[in-house]
């Protein structure tokens, strides 16, 4: 059952741009969102796509144009700021630049919001020691700031923002500053947040691992809107828009490029053919609905006993679940591949780039699949690529007897 704890209706968030004819900028355009209880939920786009001012409307410290924002059951849209006063206590808040104070140690920088909030002394401290040792710090509690790594650091304002027991924790770009080790650490950190706590985790971040490493559901934000979002395996699956599909292109390895291909024809002169892996159904974002694909090519490859070669590829796990590519050579008679390449498509999403001596054009290949070529001709990055479309699956006859 779907517990709404935050929700946007409709929201519209403009600002008044200085400078000569005064302009107004639409940070947020329109959206409506539900995050439930107990999410890891991201938020991710470009620079500007107005994730940051998104988040700020969550704690109030921005108020909606238009539109409403409801946390926690209440309307906060226009809350005075003593009746805002509880509801910001249940919101922690983590940034990019971890925003400690250089002057306090470990201990005082997470104790801070506890002495905000009056807590007892002797009560401030079992909390500091707790935390300290949930993420970790115990043994550098006197020390500074300046003392730490920066996945320390950022350890040390998870723990601040824990302190007063939040409900949502807000992570603004919690890991931009770390290096890739430092950040699977530090999100591991949170996924016990979320899973120990029960802390719904709202992560806004331009890092498609992120998302994929913990979130549970995505929204794409892109000048302003969110422009497509859902389970996050169902995303990474079927990418619908192609800002989405570059987020995703930047986290999954397994599609070749052309050089790529090219260069593989130029070594090998079999069939090059790519299998997209996935290794469930997608319920599907938007109505669009894909079934898992690349679970029998190795039995399909026994049955028709062709020859093959593994020749590139990359398998990632998004939600548990494996997702990616795997390019092969394929070799035996021409008539016989294309049978066993029939038969592969079936149950599979193929992408079949013909032979050394009969290539089939990088966009005509990839435009015969749809998750990938759907949109490629609208994509401004894709736009070389642009080409008549072919039915998914295999242009298998073109190749008739083309294989040695
Ligand atoms: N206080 C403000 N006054 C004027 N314009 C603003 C203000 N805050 C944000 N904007 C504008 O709103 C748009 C969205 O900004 P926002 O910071 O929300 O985006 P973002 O996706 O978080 O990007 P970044 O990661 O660079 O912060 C940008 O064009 C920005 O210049």
């Amino acid at each position: 059952m779907s517990d709404p704890i935050i929700t946007f209706d409709h929201v519209v968030k403009e600002f008044r741009t200085r400078g000569r004819g005064a302009n107004i900028a639409r940070a947020v355009d329109d959206v409506s969102l539900t995050i439930d209880r107990g999410d890891i939920f991201g938020i991710i786009g470009y620079s500007g796509a107005g994730k940051s001012t998104l988040v700020r409307l969550i704690n109030a410290l921005e108020r909606p144009t238009s539109g409403t924002v409801t946390v926690l059951g209440t309307d906060i849209t226009s809350l005075s700021e003593t009746k805002l006063r509880p509801i910001r206590q249940k919101i922690g808040m983590i940034f990019q630049q971890f925003n400690l104070f250089s002057t306090k140690t470990v201990a005082q920088n997470i104790a801070y919001p506890l002495q905000l909030d009056h807590w007892r002394k002797d009560y401030q401290d079992r909390r500091v020691n707790e935390l300290l040792e949930f993420v970790g710090l115990s043994e550098h509690a006197n020390k500074y700031p300046s003392q730490l790594s920066g996945g320390q650091k950022q350890r040390v304002g998870i723990a601040r923002a824990l302190a007063t027991n939040p409900e949502i924790l807000l992570a603004d770009e919690a890991t931009s500053a770390l290096d890739p080790e430092t950040t699977t650490e530090v999100l591991a950190l949170l996924k016990r947040v979320n899973e120990e706590f029960g802390i719904t985790i709202v992560l806004i971040t331009h890092q498609m691992n992120v998302v994929q490493q913990i979130a549970g559901r995505v929204a794409v934000m892109s000048a302003g809107r969110v422009v497509e979002s859902g389970d996050v395996y169902d995303v990474f699956a079927a990418p619908q828009q192609p800002v989405t599909k570059r987020f995703i292109a930047t986290a999954l390895s397994g599609l070749p490029e052309e050089d790529r291909v090219e260069r593989l024809h130029h070594e090998w002169s079999g069939r090059i053919v790519t299998v997209l892996i996935r290794q469930k159904d997608v319920s599907g974002t938007q109505g669009h609905e894909l079934k898992a694909s690349g679970q029998n090519i190795s039995e399909l490859i026994a049955k028709y006993g062709v020859e093959s070669s593994l020749l590139y590829g990359g398998i990632d796990t998004v939600k548990g679940a494996a997702i990616g590519a795997i390019t092969y050579e394929f070799n035996g008679p021409g008539w016989h591949v294309d049978e066993f390449l029939r038969e592969l498509a079936v149950n599979s999403d193929v992408i079949d780039f013909g032979t050394a001596a009969k290539p089939v054009a990088y966009a005509d290949a990839v435009a015969g699949h749809a998750t990938y070529a759907e949109d490629r001709s609208h994509d401004p990055l894709a736009a070389d690529t642009a080409s008549a479309s072919t039915a998914p699956g295999v242009s298998a006859a073109a190749h008739e007897g083309d294989n040695a």
